[in-house]
């Protein structure tokens, strides 16, 4: 029987993570930090004794610098990847490249709130996470879960929001229940599913 393995993981700290800028399309790539949370992530999938035959990433330069990082810890470089801008991070909109705190004392903490973990509220002129569901659902279910359902050991590196939105739908949380969930960068969720492409076992590989 095929395992039906997927792993998910969020790129490594952004050069914006560590400046607390609001990112979204923007293109900055890893800290240095995020390079050591990047290689230290395909470690630990080596730990697992994972080997992949595909993987899946944005078109943002963290994220593919994350996938790369974790390839070669693996020993897999060169792994058929594929590239898409469904699963980027969430537009960001207005806000991008604003610092969050200043955002916060100009427009109040409970805004900024709703703007960041609310499902349907988007920030002025970006996307919400609902809005970023409707674009990477499809294309996760179009374009990555035949393959993992036949049998693709497959991994995926991309965004805090694109990844909430799938794991929203694989973890089947309600918008209250995906309002809390963040997710750490550099650390590998590892799914294995069932025929129905329901979840059969998860390993989060924090710590
Ligand atoms: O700035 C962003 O693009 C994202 C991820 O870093 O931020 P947030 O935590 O607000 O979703």
């Amino acid at each position: 029987m095929s395992e039906r393995l997927l792993v998910l993981v969020r790129h490594g700290q952004s050069e914006w993570n560590l400046k607390n800028l609001f990112t979204g399309w923007k293109d900055p790539d890893l800290t240095e930090l995020g390079v050591k949370e990047a290689t230290e992530a395909g470690r630990k999938l080596k730990a697992q004794g994972l080997v992949f035959d595909v993987a899946y990433t944005s078109v943002l330069t963290r994220a593919q610098h994350t996938l790369d990082l974790i390839l070669g810890e693996l020993g897999q470089e060169g792994l058929p990847t594929t590239k898409n801008l469904a699963l980027n991070e969430r537009d960001y909109g207005d806000l991008s490249g604003l610092n969050k705190d200043d955002a916060r004392k100009k427009w109040g903490e409970d805004q900024v709130l709703i703007w960041r973990r609310s499902y349907d509220v988007p920030p002025p002129g970006g996307e919400s996470l609902k809005d970023t569901l409707a674009r990477a659902l499809p294309y996760y279910v179009q374009e990555i879960l035949p393959g993992v359902l036949n049998g693709k050991r497959t991994l995926v590196a991309a965004h805090g929001n694109s990844l909430r939105a799938l794991i929203m739908v694989l973890e089947k949380l309600s918008p209250e229940g995906i309002l809390k969930r963040e997710l750490a960068t550099g650390v590998p969720i590892i799914y294995r599913l069932n025929a129905d492409s329901t979840v059969a076992s998860k390993l989060d590989l924090a710590g």
